[in-house]
């Protein structure tokens, strides 16, 4: 499974998806990839409500009909009744990948002490990464970058440092980053030279 990255963005609101308000989720999602990736991608997008059978079917339409290489979401990852994002990704999974929710609770213990209540989780369907971002549009950004000093030196890592090692150990392309926002980590040996070098 390679070819051009493919990345399905789901933001999960009952509200936003009601026109209540605006969805912030997607958008944030866009312009950070944007900033973030020097490799070119191409995206699918849903804005969807917290219904559980709705966000399986979704995950799974992009993963195995679209053929995405990386699904993150955003929202409903909380205790509320109604958040149920997590119960939909794990329904779907066919490995979870622990280390992810692990990190970005980590990370965002730096930004709310409510950090603990995100039941977000990550996992690999097929040959795709799924990732469960929190619902503050903020989140994504704190998540996925990690936390830097007053210096901008990285102190703790964000998720996305290893998401293109993960999605080329799954067979997907090889993903570059924007070091300023956030550096890829890979062992020596996974690292492939640039063009002409
Ligand atoms: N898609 C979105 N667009 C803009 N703001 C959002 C979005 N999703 C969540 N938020 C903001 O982040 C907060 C926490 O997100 P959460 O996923 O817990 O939403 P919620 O309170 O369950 O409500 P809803 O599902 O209707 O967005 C929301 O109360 C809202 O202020
Ligand atoms: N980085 C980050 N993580 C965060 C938050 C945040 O603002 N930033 N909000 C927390 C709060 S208040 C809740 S309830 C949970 C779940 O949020 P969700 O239901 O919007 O997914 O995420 C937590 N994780």
């Amino acid at each position: 499974m390679s070819g051009a990255l493919k990345i399905g963005l789901v933001s999960i609101s009952d509200r936003a998806s009601t026109g209540v308000y605006e969805d912030k989720g997607v958008p944030a999602l866009r312009d950070w990839l944007a900033a973030a990736l020097a490799t070119p991608f191409e995206l699918v997008t849903r804005l969807i409500p917290d219904e559980q059978p709705q966000i399986e079917s979704t995950l799974c339409e992009l993963v195995d009909a679209a053929g995405c290489h990386l699904v993150l979401t955003t929202g409903g990852t909380g205790p509320a009744l109604r958040d149920v994002t997590p119960d939909a990704t794990l329904a779907v999974a066919d490995r979870l990948m622990p280390g992810f929710g692990e990190q970005m609770r980590q990370v965002s213990l730096h930004y709310v002490p409510t950090a603990i209540l995100s039941r977000q989780v990550g996992v690999v369907r097929k040959q795709s990464l799924i990732l469960n971002l929190p619902g503050q549009p903020k989140s994504i950004k704190e998540t996925l970058e990690g936390v830097r000093d007053a210096d901008g030196k990285v102190i703790v890592h964000g998720v996305f440092a290893s998401v293109p090692y993960c999605i080329q150990l799954l067979d997907g392309p090889y993903i570059e980053t924007h070091a300023a926002i956030v550096a890829a980590f890979r062992p020596k040996s996974a690292i492939q030279p640039k063009d002409g070098q």
